[in-house]
């Protein structure tokens, strides 16, 4: 009796779920789909180790089955239980996703950053994202990007000397180099904090680090997808843990940053004072309680979501893409050459400036071409909030999750011949005048692209320039793409450095000198 009256419950429960998504499954199960089981379709397949996961994802869109069907549809859903997630190759479809007011929400994995970013821009949706991207995109322009060069040139010091120690010792991994500099970097130019993460093991960095690494490790298990379980279980303690660090961090920082503002404040009687003064220094934060001293919307914990934005934003990607940027460069001599011949005529020993680094003409379009074969966010995710109807026909519902594939995107020969292969010249202006201009989305495109790209790749230049003009990098081992959140090595990045005859000794170095 008891048996009878549960399968009568599962029975109702499932019709009443059939019945309130009719609507999404009658679209969804229109669609093109990648075969297998039935009613867990690829659960299983998908249910691996966060280093499998981008293999996994290339080995279902490679089926012969499933590739002929993207090709001549361009969509392809894939089934996870009764989830549809729908994997959209046409970059027409890209391009009417990534342009749709339609579709400026992002997925549900992206919860996972909420305790971390709040409804800071990478995360937020609707009116509150619209209010905050037009506040904050001022914060970005050349004049302000500017004054970080000589942050960058002061902390690439600093790193310079640490890589010195690792000349003629063979093969060593250059990964957390990049990745101390960089985020003593955005840690400046973000909150205008010396974190020291190069120098010292930094508590900040290692929080941050410990953040990523929980969001990474909540989204490999499905159990951790319910908020409750994973907040009582020890990776959601331990993710609770350093929220707490870093908020404190970063709130004390703003206190600080107002008083300080306050003295200034008084002391300057005479200037407007909603300009920032030429000479000021002035950090992403700075713009930002410029903005609030503008809008009384802008709240202390709008503050501390965009800073904890910033970090997230600019530090991992930039990160993975310098790396890749030197791995692909160690294994082309000759484009390596070609990227110092330019530095020697442009900067020669000069230290970096907005001017010198904008020059990098070849070198811009090397990390161009590392960013095609290996870009950084290589699928986008976005939330359907209503039906779209794709050119081809095709109907995605509201409610599915849109992924869209820029690493295969990247890799169509129609755009990109022999796409396998390092060629920075397809970046040649000639050679992109006819390109389709979704052809290539590295920094996605439309209203939800990346806004620090510009920032991105002044850094990137600078880093890459910086290491090149002093070392020869020779190849070790190869790399293997996994996906821990955006693209990056599972093997690290191991590289042999050579110092140099032209460079000249760190101590008649003019950016070495300072320090
Ligand atoms: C190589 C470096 C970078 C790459 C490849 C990159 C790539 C991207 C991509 C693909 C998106 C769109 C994500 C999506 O729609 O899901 C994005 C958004 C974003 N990026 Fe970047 N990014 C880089 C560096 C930076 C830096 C340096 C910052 C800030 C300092 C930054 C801040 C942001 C923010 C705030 C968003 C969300 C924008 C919005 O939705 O309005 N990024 N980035």
């Amino acid at each position: 009796m008891l048996i009878l009256f549960g399968i009568l419950l599962t029975a109702l429960f499932l019709l009443r779920f059939f019945c309130r998504h009719f609507n999404y499954y009658k679209l969804a199960l229109r669609l093109p789909y990648a075969k297998k089981a039935p009613l867990i379709g690829h659960a299983l397949n998908l249910w691996v180790d966060k280093d499998e996961l981008l293999d996994k994802i290339l080995e279902i869109i490679g089926e012969p089955d499933n590739k002929r069907s993207i090709q001549e549809h361009g969509v392809l859903a894939v089934w996870i239980g009764p989830m549809a997630i729908v994997l959209v190759h046409d970059l027409q479809d890209i391009e009417q996703i990534l342009t749709s007011r339609d579709l400026t929400r992002k997925s549900y994995q992206y919860k996972f950053f909420e305790p971390w970013l709040g409804q800071g821009l990478f995360t937020a949706s609707g009116p509150h994202w619209y209010s905050h991207r037009k506040l904050i995109t001022p914060a970005f322009h050349f004049k302000i990007l500017e004054k970080f060069i000589p942050i960058f040139n002061a902390n690439i010091d600093i790193y310079l000397r640490k890589l010195d120690e690792k000349v003629g010792k063979g093969s060593f991994n250059i990964e957390n180099y990049i990745a101390y500099l960089s985020l003593d970097i955005i840690a400046e130019t973000a909150m205008d904090a010396k974190i020291n993460a190069q120098k010292e093991e930094s508590p900040y960095a290692q929080k941050v680090k410990d953040m990523t690494e929980t969001i990474l490790l909540r989204g490999c298990r499905l159990l951790y997808y319910s908020d409750v379980i994973f907040s009582l279980s020890s990776l959601g303690r331990r993710q609770k843990r350093s929220k707490r660090f870093i908020d404190n961090f970063i709130n004390d920082l703003v206190k600080r940053k107002k008083e300080e503002r306050n003295r200034i404040q008084l002391t300057k009687n005479n200037k407007n004072n909603s300009e920032i003064d030429e000479k000021e220094r002035v950090a992403l934060m700075d713009v930002l309680l410029e903005t609030q001293n503008r809008s009384s919307h802008f709240t202390d914990k709008d503050i501390l979501d965009e800073v904890n934005t910033f970090m997230f934003g600019g530090h991992d990607t930039i990160t993975s893409c310098i790396n890749f940027t030197l791995y692909l460069l160690s294994k082309h001599p000759t484009i390596q050459e070609e990227v110092l011949r330019e530095i020697e005529s442009v900067i020669g020993e000069e230290k970096f400036t907005l001017s010198n680094l904008q020059q990098l003409k070849y070198l811009e379009r090397v990390i161009k071409e590392s960013l095609r074969i290996l870009p950084v966010g290589p699928f986008m995710q976005r939330a359907a909030e209503k039906d779209i109807k794709l050119r081809s026909g095709y109907v995605l519902p509201a409610g599915c999750t849109i992924i869209m594939m820029i690493y295969a995107l990247h890799r169509n020969p129609e755009y990109f011949p022999n796409p396998e292969q390092f060629d920075p010249d397809r970046f040649l202006p000639e050679n992109c005048l006819n390109r389709h201009p979704y052809a290539y989305l590295p920094f996605s495109a439309g209203p939800r692209n990346c806004i620090g790209q510009k920032f991105a790749l002044l850094e990137m230049k600078a880093i890459i320039a910086a290491t090149i003009r002093r070392y020869k990098l020779l190849p070790s081992e190869d790399i293997k793409p996994v996906i821990h959140i955006i693209l990056r090595s599972a093997n690290g990045i191991n590289l042999i450095l050579e110092r140099r005859k032209s460079s000249s000794n760190a101590s008649n170095h003019p950016q070495l000198q300072r320090t």
